[in-house]
């Protein structure tokens, strides 16, 4: 018996429960009386004052894996807590009460609100919350009812429900090119709408309460479930300002503005393989042409490879064969004001370069591209070809890692078989399709739209 004057209710290491007030009507937690606090998922916090009182409007993803169903809730704040997380991390986060269900029982706990995303569970239900009225058994899971897909579609409407019928926006610039051809065929082979947005006719809205993107004419872009971005070099910058816009708007990113970002830096993305530990061809940057001696000191001397900072398709790139055309060559694109990096020159790689193609952390094909004769660099677009080629497993970790490394869900990493073992030059966030599908035979765009049915299909675990 507790103070109630009721027998205390048994429940698991997890169960089922709902915030009736807030229009969550099943949110699984867990269960951890080790932690004082209870927190639940909560996303795009903003506050504003009703009747004298602070209030938040928030967003809610009930459900764990899922970011498609999003309840948008409004609670009064009760306080501002430090709390600090299970990885020891101190964070300041908004306090709500609110009325908890849970079996039969209903009762109103004290929940903090921050974004538990990478976490398993939506919700975490902690012991201030069950004093008096609970006891753990820690064996046990969902003691007090399972909530199956049918349930669930049921409390969240069905027609949100389905991983089928998805609406995605293909975010690029041309839709006649190969990849985007195949990106839009494989999305409707598999039952979904997909409409071609072209960068530069969306625009948008910046507001707290209503944000929004449009098309061009005024069409409001805001029932998309996912975006696919294509964005090519000249358009990082305005069309990763658009992929967080999407983002806020809670549109699900094949790959995020964040990820994008961080790979098209070439410098910063060789930095931040380095700090994963993947190896890469020593480089160097300096930004003075009164530098350039050591500079070239520091790569090894010529021969050596020169890359401008924006380039693609092995166009900036140039190989110098000693040092005096190095200099000159380093020193005519400074005067220029051209950003460049020098980089030790893999010979031994003999013009052959692999690109792997990864996907949610999977190599899904991989092609050795061969440049061609009297050429050292093995682009598709400066006459390589492409074959198709067995990697190592250590290639393939290295890919994956490489591609973990920028956060990027779809990507194409640049290996280089060097005399020291595969180094990584590039990892590409808009990979081309056209040579990989070819020689590899394989249908990676149907991949691509199997990730993003994937991330935002409805599990019940
Ligand atoms: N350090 C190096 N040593 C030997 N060869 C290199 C080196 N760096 C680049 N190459 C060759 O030059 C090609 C182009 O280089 P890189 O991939 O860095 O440039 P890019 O312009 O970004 O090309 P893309 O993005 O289209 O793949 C590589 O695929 C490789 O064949
Ligand atoms: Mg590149
Ligand atoms: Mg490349």
């Amino acid at each position: 018996m507790n103070q109630f004057n009721e027998p205390k209710m048994v429940i698991g290491s997890e169960e089922w429960c709902a915030f009736p007030s807030i229009n969550i009507p099943a949110v699984k937690a867990r269960i951890d009386s080790g932690a004082k606090t209870s927190s639940l998922h909560a996303i795009n916090i903003h506050f504003f004052t009703r009747d004298g009182v602070q209030w938040a409007s928030f967003e809610v993803h009930p459900l764990q894996e899922n970011r498609k169903i999003t309840v948008q809730c409004e609670a009064p704040i009760i306080d501002h807590r430090v709390v600090k997380s299970s990885s020891g991390d101190k964070e300041k986060r908004p306090v709500i009460r609110v009325p908890l269900a849970i079996g039969e029982k209903s009762w109103t706990i004290e929940v903090t609100l921050t974004d538990r995303d990478s976490m398993g569970y939506r919700m975490l239900l902690g012991r201030e919350a069950m004093n008096g009225r609970i006891l753990v058994d820690p064996e046990g899971s969902c003691l007090l009812g399972d909530c199956c897909q049918n349930d669930l579609a049921n409390l969240y409407k069905a027609p949100e429900m389905r991983t089928e019928g998805l609406k995605i926006g293909l975010l690029a610039s041309n839709p006649d090119l190969y990849s985007n051809r195949r990106i839009i065929e494989a999305a409707e082979s598999r039952g979904h709408e997909i409409q071609f947005l072209n960068i530069k006719n969306c625009y948008m809205k910046l507001d707290a309460t209503t944000p929004e993107i449009h098309y061009r004419g005024g069409r409001l872009l805001n029932d998309l479930d996912a975006i696919i971005p294509r964005i090519r070099p000249s358009k990082t910058f305005y069309a990763c300002t658009l992929l967080r816009q999407f983002e806020s708007l809670g549109v699900y990113c094949l790959n995020t503005s964040m990820a994008i970002t961080k790979s098209r830096d070439k410098l910063r993305s060789l930095q931040l393989l380095l700090d994963n530990g993947i190896q890469i061809p020593t480089t160097g940057f300096a930004n003075s042409p009164l530098d350039t001696d050591d500079l070239i000191n520091m790569v090894g001397g010529a021969p050596l490879i020169v890359k401008l900072l924006e380039g693609t398709q092995g166009k900036g790139v140039v190989l110098a064969e000693t040092r005096k055309a190095a200099d000159s060559v380093i020193n005519a694109f400074k005067s220029l004001n051209a950003n460049i990096l020098v980089q030790e020159f893999i010979k031994e790689a003999s013009g052959k370069d692999l690109r792997c193609f990864v996907i949610d952390g999977k190599v899904v094909a991989s092609i050795q591209r061969i440049a061609a004769v009297g050429e050292f660099r093995a682009n598709i677009h400066l006459g390589g070809r492409a074959e198709l080629i067995k990697v190592t497993a250590e290639e393939k970790r290295l890919a994956i890692k490489a591609a973990k490394a920028m956060d990027l869900k779809v990507a194409g990493v640049d290996l280089i078989r060097s005399n020291k073992g595969p180094l990584v030059l590039e990892v590409n966030s808009s990979p081309g399709l056209q040579g990989i599908e070819t020689a590899a035979n394989e249908d990676i765009a149907v991949k691509m739209i199997m990730a993003i049915e994937k991330q935002l299909r409805i599990t019940s675990e």
